[in-house]
């Protein structure tokens, strides 16, 4: 059923209006991971909250508990259950988005201030944190409950949302939501006929994309400490242990810098992809510049566009993130940092998953850390993680997303699978028992979690337009 063109003309009538309400969204800087902004994810769920009731969904704010995160307690912000509709002729849909960010600064490098949206004068990028990921996609579904609220127009599907403020930070809390009210007792997620969630990127800048598969993730904090406060390199250096030191050999065991990871056991577990399987990877519409766009530089690791697109969607990656506790300031600091923590995070693929991988990666660092006979001590915390998903991507869900990309886009999209991680999919899908479809809204070279982040204003006009049509395609495949 094609999508009324009263919608599409909605949608190009308001686009001044959505965008400045994706301004008001940024401008709150709802960071997960950060816990002094932590109250800002919150005021996000409550700005949200009130979006939603005013174009009519019922919504219920859930209280997630508590977490502890870095040594503090903290409260976790709530998830927003909504729905409207219920009616038993119509499917039930259920969407999902997290109105959290990754942190940004400023000084990272940005040219504007990441949480004031500014619209680029000749390009028409919305650049901001979360501009793309993902409060321009969950604005896209405000946009089209807008449309019908105003104009009193029914939903061609009945509606149930869940939206949640931690996803950045390994969707603390909303796992046993899930399982707790959707395992089919009557909880408040029973009736769902597929899920769609909108908070990935089309695989470049100009064919849109569905996708069917995620990574999985686990994500490691190391520790070494020794001396009782940061020491004098001058007076310490060559004297003592030093955890700087023991860290940074530890993490160049981690992975080769052609990516191959090195923890035994791991590369090994997944499965040589089959002739057929590197064929999908070859139609795929990509090239080595697309990743070289994207990435701001020419440095893929292979020439070859299968290799690359492999070594992003069904080969396991390890990568390096950071170390809290080390000199970073200006200056030439002598200093020998007395705790220093890495950070590393495995991004898995079927068939890993964190209960596999996390005994072969603490049973190698500790053996590494042995072999250096250090009288420093070594901490290995597993931060949090997630299975890796993949879907049927010939089931009914994706066939409706199909036809409106082609009614929206007149393009066939690319069927991908994603290197980054949901952790909640798999779940949805799991406990649920129905298909999820992964319908992205930006493009490949947004620089989510990145510097400058920005969302196309045609990707968040035409890609509202896309979420409307694929609840008017899916009441009729
Ligand atoms: N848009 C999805 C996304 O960015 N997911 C994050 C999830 C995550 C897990 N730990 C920290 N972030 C990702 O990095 O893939
Ligand atoms: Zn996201
Ligand atoms: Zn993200």
């Amino acid at each position: 059923m094609p999508a009324p063109t009263e919608f599409l003309q909605f949608v190009d009538q308001n686009a001044d209006a959505f965008i400045q309400r994706l301004s008001d969204a940024v401008a709150i800087p709802s960071i997960s991971g950060d816990a002094s902004h932590r109250k800002d994810v919150f005021k996000m769920a409550d700005w949200l909250n009130d979006q939603l009731k005013a174009v009519g969904v019922e919504t219920q704010l859930v209280d997630l508990g508590k977490h502890i995160m870095d040594d503090e307690e903290l409260q976790l912000p709530p998830a927003i259950l909504g729905r409207i509709g219920n009616d038993p002729k119509k499917k039930t849909v259920l969407l999902y988005g997290h109105f959290d960010v990754q942190p940004a600064n400023k000084s990272d490098g940005w040219d504007t201030d990441p949480f004031t949206l500014v619209v680029h004068p000749t390009n028409g990028q919305l650049i901001g944190r979360g501009s793309s990921d993902d409060k321009g996609p969950i604005l896209g579904w405000l946009n089209v409950l807008q449309y019908h609220f105003q104009t009193g127009k029914e939903l061609p599907v009945n509606l149930k949302m869940c939206f949640e403020g931690m996803e950045e930070s390994g969707s603390e809390g909303l796992d046993d939501l899930v399982k707790r009210e959707g395992s089919g007792n009557g909880g408040w997620f029973d009736g769902v006929d597929c899920v769609c969630i909108s908070d990935n990127y089309w695989l470049n800048t100009r064919t849109p994309a569905l996708t069917y598969g995620l990574r999985g993730l686990t994500y490691f904090k190391l520790t070494v400490s020794g001396p009782s406060r940061d020491l004098h390199s001058g007076v310490f250096g060559r004297t003592v242990h030093e955890p700087m030191t023991d860290l940074i050999h530890l993490m160049g065991q981690l992975v080769s810098p052609t990516g191959k990871i090195l923890i035994p056991g791991v590369d090994e577990m997944v499965p040589p992809p089959t002739e057929e399987e590197k064929a999908i990877y070859s139609g795929l519409d990509y090239s080595i510049q697309d990743i070289q766009d994207a990435a701001g530089a020419a440095i893929a690791l292979s020439d070859d566009k299968v290799n690359v697109l492999m070594g992003r969607m069904r080969y396991p990656s390890l990568s390096l993130h950071g170390i809290e506790g080390a000199f970073s300031g200006v200056g030439a600091k002598t200093v020998i940092p007395a705790k220093v923590s890495g950070k590393f995070s495995i991004r898995l693929v079927p068939p890993q998953t964190p209960d596999a991988v996390n005994p072969l990666v603490i049973a190698y660092l500790q053996s590494e850390f042995a072999k250096l006979n250090s009288k420093n001590k070594l901490h290995i915390e597993d931060l949090h993680g997630g299975k890796p998903w993949v879907a049927d991507h010939k089931h009914w869900n994706f066939e409706a997303a199909k036809r409106a990309t082609e009614a929206v886009y007149k393009q066939s999209p690319d069927l991908t699978r994603e290197g980054g991680s949901i952790p909640v999919t798999l779940t949805f899908a799991e406990t649920l028992g129905v298909n999820v479809l992964l319908l992205p809204m930006g493009r490949g070279d947004d620089g989510a979690h990145s510097t400058n982040e920005k969302l196309d204003r045609s990707n968040f006009i035409e890609g509202t337009k896309l979420l409307g049509t694929y609840l008017y395609e899916l009441a009729s495949v």
